[in-house]
């Protein structure tokens, strides 16, 4: 569940102020294991999947404040590595905040008048979901920004209209992902299946291994298509992003045997995640990454991890 700071009576009841601004930090997401089965129409071509999600707290920051009535949206992006949507053909309609703004407005019978900031550190088009995570983190500002409390299924079933990623990420934590991802079962703190997870070493520190280089998630798919999974592949997407990003293969292979306890490629990559259970084994995949340039970046961070909604309110 998406965790919450700002006070329970700082707003939403009569004689409370409403919130001015809102800011949600939402996780980027890896998958522990991604079982892809066959693509169906109905879907638009998506793939049935079988996943156990994983967030983690490599975050994106979304700030939303109200506009004046009739004022429309905006969107101003900042971080030092926003890939394609730093060119200027990116277009900000296209942004998966903006969609979810528009989804969200729509749903509420509300008009999309709200400022967008997202500060941007997960990595872009990198296998991470960071553009669901921007989208989820979008939907959790607009539910208190707007003052809807709506429950968390019904900002699953929004999420779910963009995106196979995005109702994952609007609760974060572990989760097992069916249908085309969408179908979220909770693995909540405590069950046993969390404890397996935890006790199979899924869990406290990783290793980001990260590109410039972007992979396409449709062209991955097609990929997995023509070459199938690789033999034990726990992510059946990662022989087909492979066969796109070799470096992630190689990356994989130093992890591995450096020690890490997992690792993988993310999702649909090009990005790798490696679990490192001891400070000395951390030491020695980021020390073999470093000396082999098998990565470009190396981004530290803890699993699993849930959004946080801060909650500023009108003076
Ligand atoms: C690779 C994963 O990140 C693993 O969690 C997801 O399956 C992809 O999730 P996503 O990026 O949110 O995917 P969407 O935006 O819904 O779909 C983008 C494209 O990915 C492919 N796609 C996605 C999900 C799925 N179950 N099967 C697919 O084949 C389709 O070509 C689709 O047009
Ligand atoms: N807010 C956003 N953040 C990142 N990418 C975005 C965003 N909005 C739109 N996009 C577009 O979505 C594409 C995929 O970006 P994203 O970072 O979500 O990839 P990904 O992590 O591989 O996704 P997934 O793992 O969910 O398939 C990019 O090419 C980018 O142009």
């Amino acid at each position: 569940m998406p965790s919450r700071t700002g006070g329970d009576n700082a707003y939403g009841h009569d004689g409370r102020r409403s919130p001015a601004m809102v800011s949600v930090d939402c996780p980027a997401k890896t998958n522990l294991t991604l079982e892809v089965g066959p693509s169906h129409a109905k879907w638009g071509g998506r793939h049935e999947l079988d996943t156990i999600y994983c967030a983690l707290d490599l975050t994106d920051t979304v700030t939303a404040c109200e506009k004046p009535a009739g004022s429309g949206f905006s969107l101003d992006l900042a971080g030092e590595h926003l890939g394609d949507l730093a060119s200027s053909s990116s277009d900000m309609r296209r942004n998966h905040a903006v969609l979810a703004l528009f989804a969200m407005a729509e749903e509420a019978g509300r008009e999309p008048d709200v400022a967008l900031t997202i500060d941007k550190r997960i990595p872009v088009g990198a296998g991470l979901a960071g553009g669901s995570a921007d989208a989820a983190a979008t939907i959790l500002a607009l539910n208190a920004l707007w003052e809807l409390d709506w429950p968390l299924d019904r900002l699953r079933k929004v999420a779910a209209t963009l995106g196979a990623d995005m109702p994952f990420c609007v609760a974060g934590g572990y989760a097992r992902g069916t249908g085309y991802g969408e179908v979220i079962t909770p693995i909540l703190p405590g069950s046993d299946e969390e404890r397996a997870l935890r006790d199979a070493g899924y869990a406290g520190a990783v290793l980001v291994g990260a590109y410039q280089a972007q992979l396409s998630t449709p062209e991955v798919y097609a990929a997995f298509d023509a070459v199938g999974a690789g033999e034990g592949d726990r992510n059946h997407l990662q022989q087909a992003a492979i066969s796109l990003h070799p470096r992630s293969g190689r990356a994989v292979e130093e992890a591995l045997a450096a020690g890490a306890s997992h690792a993988f490629v993310s999702g649909s990559g090009p990005s790798v995640v490696a679990f490192t259970p001891t400070p000395a084994i951390r030491h020695d995949v980021l020390a073999a990454w470093e000396r082999s340039k098998a990565v470009d970046r190396i981004i530290a961070a803890q699993a699993p991890a849930v959004p946080t909604v801060s909650v500023t309110v009108a003076r």
